[in-house]
């Protein structure tokens, strides 16, 4: 049995049920919504797990699930080198959204990532403390602000409201996941002038050990390739 983990709420679970629906595979929730096993009709062979997006890489990785349904950003954030353990399978067009730095609207002389090196570098010899960065990425923008010789920053965790930090004075930057830019507005905050951290997208991913005909099978049915 290929058991297929999926998130259990919101629009990324039901883009997903959508996704399937158009590949002829029906998912629906076995009872209520607090219920999180699933029913699968329509292909053999395949089992459906409710689970919390940001849980479903480590479950791919633990070989607890075959196949499973997250955004980019969440796997690349949660596995350290993800492409040994997994298999990206098919991008699914939908969840997209783009990791960003950003700094509050009224750094005006605050553009770019050089930028705001330097005012990180002048903000530690002022305050006596390193610039502060909300967010829940702490991989993916330690790399990349190594990758651009960004040093003087500390990270705050922050597991959800990130865009408030900066008003409630716990950060002065967020490296946040947005997508219509509106939560940034909303909080004063402005993307620096760069490329994104990353840009994500809801994405189906197999454990790597569970590639083999029976996936090979459910792949071609699904009519994705090189899923042997
Ligand atoms: N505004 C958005 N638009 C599109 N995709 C988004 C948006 N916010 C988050 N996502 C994507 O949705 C996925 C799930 O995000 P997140 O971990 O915040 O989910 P959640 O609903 O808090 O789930 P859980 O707490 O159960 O893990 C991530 O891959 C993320 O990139
Ligand atoms: O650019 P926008 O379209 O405004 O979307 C961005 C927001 O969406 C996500 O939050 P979500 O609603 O998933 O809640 P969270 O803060 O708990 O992660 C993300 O963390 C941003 O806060």
């Amino acid at each position: 049995m290929i058991r297929l983990g999926v998130p259990s709420k919101g629009r990324l679970m039901e883009q997903t049920f959508d996704w399937f629906a158009d590949r002829g595979v029906r998912l629906s929730r076995a009872g209520s919504d607090r219920e999180y096993a699933g029913r699968v009709e329509g292909v053999d062979g395949m089992s459906l797990v409710l689970l919390s997006a940001g849980e479903i890489p480590r479950e791919l990785a633990a070989g607890r699930i075959e196949l499973g349904v997250t955004g980019t950003d969440l796997v690349r954030e949660k596995l350290a080198g993800w492409s040994s353990d997994l298999v990206e399978l098919a991008p699914m067009g939908f969840g997209h959204a783009d990791l960003i730095l950003a700094v509050p609207d009224c750094w005006r002389d605050c553009a770019t990532l050089d930028d705001f090196a330097a005012i990180a570098r002048d903000f530690r010899a002022e305050h006596g403390f390193r610039l502060r960065i909300a967010t829940k990425y702490h991989r993916l923008v330690r790399a990349w602000l190594a990758t651009h010789e960004v040093a003087d920053y500390q990270l705050v965790d922050s597991q959800g409201a990130t865009e408030g930090t900066v008003a409630n004075l716990t950060a002065e930057a967020i490296a946040d996941i947005t997508s219509s830019g509106e939560t940034l507005r909303a909080n004063n905050l402005r993307i620096l002038d760069e490329a994104p951290i990353l840009r994500s997208q809801a994405t189906l991913f197999a454990n790597r050990a569970a590639m083999g005909p029976a996936m090979a099978a459910l792949t071609a049915r699904l009519g994705l390739h090189g899923g042997g």
